[in-house]
């Protein structure tokens, strides 16, 4: 089966998914005038893999975002909302998304397995987010998902500040799980706080404000080169 958004977050140098979100948890403007195509246009340039597109309401989303990001790009784009019921992966599917956001900590265990089965056979790869490690050994089919970490508390609507020990903490557990793509999201405030988790041993990571208030995605992203160069060089010295 293709996987395009593994795929292509795989394959990447620097595997960034990049998030389009127009508010904070906290209802902050995050792109301050910058059009949905300007922020695309530069998430494309700096070489992003694949873009998130919020479209849940608490971060000012909408489906109509989604719909415009999939008519400005070929990208693999991963839809991040509350995804409850069988029908809302169609509506995902037919605005253009690869991938869907399924929140295992909001989701019962037969929901989530539910979700999972759904969206493989639709074509959708699952991002499943989880916070403990029961949650990430209940995803089902782990070997066909991204599964992430999520260092913000949903439960919280992401009001906290992010606590980062999470992934690193977790890390085995997702590699236990099988899936071939153990992402961490939120908070990644820095290139070289990415640096750090990629040498850990993630495959990819989700980025949304810090990129978004950063202005410039492209030198956020070479400044994460440079940092990985250096972590590797410290680890390896010649
Ligand atoms: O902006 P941040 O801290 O880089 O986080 C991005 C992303 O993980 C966050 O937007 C998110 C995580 N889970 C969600 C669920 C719905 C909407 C959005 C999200």
């Amino acid at each position: 089966m293709s996987l395009p958004f593994i795929e292509s977050l795989l394959s990447a140098p620097q595997p960034l998914v990049m998030e389009v979100k127009r508010r904070d948890a906290f209802g902050f403007d995050l792109i301050s005038g910058h059009t949905p195509a300007e922020i695309v246009t530069a998430y494309e340039k700096a070489g992003a893999p694949c873009i998130s597109v919020v479209t849940g309401r608490w971060f000012g989303g909408t489906r109509e975002l989604l719909r415009d990001v999939a008519r400005l790009t070929e990208l693999p784009l991963l839809q991040k909302d509350f995804i409850t019921r069988k029908d809302q992966l169609e509506t995902a599917r037919e605005l253009g998304a690869s991938a869907v956001l399924l929140t295992a900590g909001l989701l019962s265990a037969s929901a989530l397995r539910g979700l999972t089965i759904a969206a493989l056979s639709a074509g959708l790869t699952p991002f499943v987010e989880a916070t403990t490690e029961a949650e990430i050994a209940s995803v089902p089919h782990a070997d066909e998902c991204v599964i992430a970490v999520n260092n913000k508390d949903i439960k919280t609507r992401e009001r906290d500040r992010g606590d980062l020990d999470r992934s690193f903490e977790l890390l085995p557990a997702l590699i236990a799980s099988g899936t071939p793509c153990p992402v961490s999201a939120s908070a990644i405030d820095s290139p070289q706080t990415a640096a750090r988790l990629l040498d850990a041993g993630y495959k990819g990571l989700l980025v949304g404000t810090a990129l978004l208030r950063s202005g410039d995605p492209g030198e956020w992203l070479r400044t994460l080169e440079s940092s990985r160069q250096t972590v590797r060089s410290a680890l390896h010295p010649s």
